[in-house]
């Protein structure tokens, strides 16, 4: 048997932090939404029935990612077979995850393939009535959220999902300067910094059209964008230089960096502005929302 699923960028339109938990972590009011680009997982049975997990990478970032137990992957299908009655005995299954997504960069690529791993592992071991939103909160906070795959607001720290507006035609540009950011320094530097919390905007039922969600967008932040460009003044760089190509109705950080985001009312100007910057030597990608225009 061969299963396969695309592990979609998440990016966050805006993202608020509205306070601060006891253990640390902080409270987050985001709406997630996917971008074309994608990871693709594929799975494959062995002819073994021991449980065993294995992962192979290939593809353009996947250099210098380790495939062995600490992979959201294994650790997603680790999860599952803690589920099983007999974990012993589950088919052995080879994983293969074709990494198109660049790492540690705002856009929750490992989060997506872990989600990805969870739906195809569920299958492969017939444990489709485990609970996995449940095992997604446990492997990371952006998990859940990529399971479906669909628009949704965040909140907590991403582990309470509820509806989005539904969102009208949207193209989306993603560009990475080819840095890796870690999430932990930049949570940091905002404390350090800023520690002001935002209140969580109040959002519409639906949008009518995309200047109607820009002007709504246009009064919310990513909250982290400010420390992200501090320690590291190409991110700056990056949101001006999308700004400016034509047709770009929002130029912003997603996630804690370091991939920005454009949005475009079309997909012929997301592509324009995409061949432009990747001159740059800058990872570009552009396309459609992923799983949105829901009632369009
Ligand atoms: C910022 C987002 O990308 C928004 O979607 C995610 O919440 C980040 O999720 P993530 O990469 O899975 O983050 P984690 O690896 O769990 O967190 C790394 C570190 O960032 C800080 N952190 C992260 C998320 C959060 N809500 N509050 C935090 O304070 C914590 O110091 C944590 O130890
Ligand atoms: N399959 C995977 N793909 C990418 N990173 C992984 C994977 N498994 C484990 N990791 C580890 O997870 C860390 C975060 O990677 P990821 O690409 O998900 O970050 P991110 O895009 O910044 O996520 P977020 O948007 O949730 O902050 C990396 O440092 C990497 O070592």
């Amino acid at each position: 048997m061969s299963l396969q699923s695309l592990a979609h960028a998440k990016i966050n339109l805006y993202l608020h932090i509205t306070g601060r938990r006891s253990d640390g972590y902080h409270e987050l009011d985001s709406l997630a939404v996917f971008a074309p680009a994608a990871d693709r997982l594929v799975l494959e049975e062995r002819d073994d029935s021991d449980g065993a997990a294995f992962l192979t990478i290939e593809g353009p970032f996947g250099a210098g990612l380790a495939a062995d137990d600490s992979n959201l992957v294994l650790r997603a299908a680790s999860a599952l077979r803690e589920c099983s009655a007999s974990p012993d005995h589950l088919p052995a299954i080879t994983m293969t995850l074709d990494k198109h997504l660049p790492v540690a960069s705002g856009i929750g690529g490992g989060s997506a393939d872990a989600a990805a791993a969870l739906r195809l592992v569920a299958r492969a071991w017939g444990l489709e009535k485990v609970d996995l939103q449940t095992l997604a909160a446990k492997l990371g906070a952006d998990v859940p959220v990529c399971l479906d795959q669909v628009p949704r607001r965040m909140k907590g720290v991403g582990d309470m999902l509820s509806d989005a507006p539904a969102i009208p035609d949207c193209a989306i540009l993603l560009v990475n300067p080819g840095i890796a950011v870690p999430t932990p320094s930049i949570f940091k530097h905002w404390k350090e910094a800023c520690h002001r919390f935002s209140l969580a905007p109040e959002l519409p039922v639906s949008w009518s059209d995309f200047p109607d969600m820009l002007r709504t967008l246009k009064q919310t932040e990513n909250d982290l964008q400010a420390s992200a460009i501090a320690l590291y003044p190409v991110i700056g760089n990056v949101i001006d230089a999308i700004a400016v190509q034509p047709g770009c109705g929002l130029a912003r950080m997603s996630g804690s960096g370091a991939t920005c985001f454009g949005l475009f009312g079309n997909d012929v100007d997301a592509q324009a502005a995409a061949k432009v910057l990747s001159k740059r030597g800058w990872w570009c990608d552009a396309g459609m929302l992923h799983g949105a225009s829901v009632g369009y």
